[in-house]
């Protein structure tokens, strides 16, 4: 996971051809995290699992729903939104699903994701109440929080659905060492891909699967650049 540069990250909930899962998986892309912020259930998380396994790419289920938690992924993410005060979505709904699965839990394959939403239209945002008026500060800070105070090895900007500011990525990945910067939302062609992928440890490509496969496919190129 340290060496990521691309991934992509499929939703359960929508629809995908196995010519372009196929396209997809063979890109060269570092990996392919599956999760969605709605309509994720066990049965459509099953059926995506069992079709990118046949495939050596890495994938890795994003946790949103307790109930889609499906066996046999490489990892597991557990999104904690740090610019929230609602509390399901920081301990609430984690302290839940460890007491279901109890002994269960794999912890060697979890990683934390301390999300900082910032697109205050994005469903995710809506879903968690995040508290998207932000400054890069602001941002810079939620970074420190999540390398120093909670030990975090994944900070994630998540932008779902929009192109963000891209210094104020930069400046929260430059407060990072030991934790990855993952930045998410609005990638849809090479050039932003490069601009993030300068900004960012490790881009996360989604949406724009669903919409224009083979712009999706060419921001796999980050990969060959000296980002
Ligand atoms: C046997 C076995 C494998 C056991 C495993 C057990 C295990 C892994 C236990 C872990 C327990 C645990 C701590 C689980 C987490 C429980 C949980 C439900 C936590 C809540 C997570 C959370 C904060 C969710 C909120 C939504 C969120 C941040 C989702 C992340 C993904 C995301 C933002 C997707 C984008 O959504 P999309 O649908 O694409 O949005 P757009 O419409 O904008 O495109
Ligand atoms: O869907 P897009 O806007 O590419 O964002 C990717 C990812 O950060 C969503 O969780
Ligand atoms: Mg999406």
């Amino acid at each position: 996971m340290k060496e990521w540069k691309h991934v992509f990250k499929l939703d359960p909930d929508r629809e995908i051809s196995d010519e372009d899962l196929d396209r997809l998986c063979m890109s060269g892309t570092d990996a392919v995290i599956v999760g969605g912020s709605s309509g994720v259930t066990y049965d459509n998380t099953v059926d995506l699992l069992s079709r990118i396994r046949k495939y050596t790419v890495p994938v890795a289920l994003e946790i949103s729903v307790a109930e889609a938690v499906v066996p046999a992924f490489d990892l597991y993410f557990i999104p904690v939104v740090l610019n929230t005060s609602q509390g399901e979505w920081i301990t609430g709904r984690h302290q839940q699903a460890v007491k279901e699965f109890n002994h269960m839990t794999p912890w060697e394959e979890i990683a934390s994701q301390g999300y900082v939403v910032l697109n205050p239209d994005s469903a995710v945002g809506k879903l968690t109440g995040a508290q998207t008026d932000l400054d890069a500060k602001d941002v810079a800070a939620y970074a420190q929080m999540a390398e120093h105070l909670f030990r975090m090895p994944i900070f994630y900007v998540e932008y779902s659905g929009m192109f963000g500011d891209m210094n104020l990525v930069r400046k929260a990945r430059n407060q990072l060492t030991e934790t990855r910067l993952f930045y998410g939302g609005g990638i849809d062609c090479l050039e932003k891909a490069e601009q993030a992928a300068e900004a960012a440890h490790t881009i996360v490509v989604g949406n724009v699967i669903y919409e224009n496969l083979e712009r999706a496919l060419e921001t796999v190129r980050v990969k060959e650049g000296q980002h």
